[in-house]
């Protein structure tokens, strides 16, 4: 049976899990609803960069198996040199994965069924930030999802610049996450980012208010 966090919590809290494509736009989005509403923000990226810290079992597995070039001189994740193996091989990246995500669940769970988190009067919505809420299917620890898109020449464009990357590398990153079209099919919202970052904002403000207006319900 399925454990649905959101209903081991109270029934008034929300829960915004916030995807989209990588770099289309949800580090604008969260910084928004943490500046704007002062909403709390959980961010599976960085639970996941937690994950591997010095002295983990989890960078501790990642260096059994791919050896100790994939450390930098201070022993510290390469992190570049991971992106290169898992982002070229979905074997790898699944192995890598299910090192990882249960700890980025757990600390989800953590976070949303301990205090300050767990009581609505004080946070009556919480904010997780999930770039893969779809794929590695913790929809179930939220109680809506807000998918931000773009068009995909723009998520090309805005990820080599960003992250300075071929256009071999950003395909390579695209691919490896479900496609935007399917994304969308399940979001409960859609914020389309594919303007500019104002315009992006207007929509947040309205689903805010049109969300909370109806109690939280989809
Ligand atoms: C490969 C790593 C070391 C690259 O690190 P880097 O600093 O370059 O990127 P960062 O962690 O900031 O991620 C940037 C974006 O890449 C995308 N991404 C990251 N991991 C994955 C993945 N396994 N599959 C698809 N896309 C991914 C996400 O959109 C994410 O927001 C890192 O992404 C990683 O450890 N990934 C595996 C863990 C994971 O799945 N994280 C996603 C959150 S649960
Ligand atoms: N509307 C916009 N117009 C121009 N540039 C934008 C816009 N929105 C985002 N960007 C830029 O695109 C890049 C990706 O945006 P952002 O970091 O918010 O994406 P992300 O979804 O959080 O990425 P990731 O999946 O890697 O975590 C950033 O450099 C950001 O400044």
């Amino acid at each position: 049976m399925t454990t649905n966090l959101a209903d081991q919590t109270s029934s008034s809290l929300r829960i915004i899990g916030l995807t989209g494509g990588i770099a289309m736009g949800k580090t604008l989005v969260s910084e928004y609803l943490s500046t704007q509403y002062k909403l709390p923000i959980l961010d599976a990226d960085i639970y996941a960069r937690e994950a591997v810290l010095p002295d983990s079992s989890g960078l501790q597995s990642i260096v059994d198996r791919y050896g100790s070039g994939v450390l930098l001189p201070d022993r510290t994740l390469n992190r570049q040199r991971l992106g290169e193996i898992i982002f070229s091989s979905p074997a790898e990246r699944l192995w890598v994965e299910q090192c990882i995500h249960p700890y980025v669940r757990d600390r989800f769970v953590q976070a949303i069924s301990h205090p300050p988190l767990n009581d609505p009067q004080h946070y009556p919505i919480v904010v997780m930030v999930v770039p893969l809420l779809f794929e590695a299917r913790m929809t179930d620890l939220v109680t809506e999802t807000w998918v931000v898109i773009c068009s995909e020449d723009q998520q090309i464009e805005r990820l080599m610049n960003r992250d300075r990357l071929t256009l071999d590398q950003a395909h390579a990153r695209i691919n490896s996450q479900m496609e935007i079209t399917k994304k969308k099919v399940h979001a409960t919202v859609i914020l389309d980012n594919s303007s500019t970052p104002e315009a992006l904002y207007h929509q947040v403000d309205r689903h805010i208010a049109q969300q909370t207006h109806a109690g939280g319900q989809n």
